[in-house]
């Protein structure tokens, strides 16, 4: 089984940034899953998902996630929003869901300077009552994912980063 770190939750919940403290902080590298698919067919996530569909970026998902599992160790990976859904996370390394409440995650998007960049690059927040459904859905298949739980709503990704770091 692979060694690393994967973070997992919804959309815009903190992955990234949590995911790049905590680099720093351990001196691993860190990787993002979208950065991945983007890399692999040069292509953002907007246009996979408007030009080949989401069962197209799923595959792609899968397909990122066997290559983690077979040749990736010690690393940080942040992943997307539907990432948990692969198949062999638990394979990956130790899964740690980052909580917080949907109005928490949808108020730090919509007040951040770069707002309308942040939820057009995302397909899934495009029609904002289903984000809260899908979020809804999905809450209780990020916990069954996970092996721990970092509440994350007020909280600076400081003290998230240590926390995750005090469990390594
Ligand atoms: N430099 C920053 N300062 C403050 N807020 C930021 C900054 N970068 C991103 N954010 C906000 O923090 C949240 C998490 O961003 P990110 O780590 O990209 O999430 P994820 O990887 O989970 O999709 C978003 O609401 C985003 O708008
Ligand atoms: O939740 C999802 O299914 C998705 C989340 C996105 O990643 P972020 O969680 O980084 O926004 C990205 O993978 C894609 O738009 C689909």
């Amino acid at each position: 089984m692979a060694d690393n770190i994967i973070l997992i939750g919804f959309m815009g919940v903190g992955k990234g940034r949590t995911a790049r403290e905590l680099a720093r902080r351990t001196g691993f590298v860190t990787v993002d899953t979208d950065d991945l698919i983007e890399t692999m067919v040069k292509k953002k996530i907007r246009r996979i998902f408007a030009e080949e569909g989401e069962a197209r970026f799923r595959e792609l998902e899968k397909q990122v996630a066997r290559w983690l599992e077979h040749h990736v160790q010690q690393t940080i990976v942040s992943t997307g929003g539907g990432f948990f859904m692969v198949g062999n996370l638990q394979r990956l390394g130790r899964v740690f869901y980052l909580h917080s409440s949907v109005e928490g995650i949808l108020d730090a998007i919509s007040m951040h300077p770069k707002a309308k960049k942040k939820i057009k690059k995302r397909p899934l927040l495009q029609d904002l009552d289903r984000a809260r459904e899908l979020y809804c859905q999905r809450l209780p298949l990020y916990r069954r994912a996970a092996d721990r739980e970092i509440n994350v709503e007020g909280r600076t990704i400081d003290e998230v980063a240590a926390e995750i770091a005090s469990c390594l």
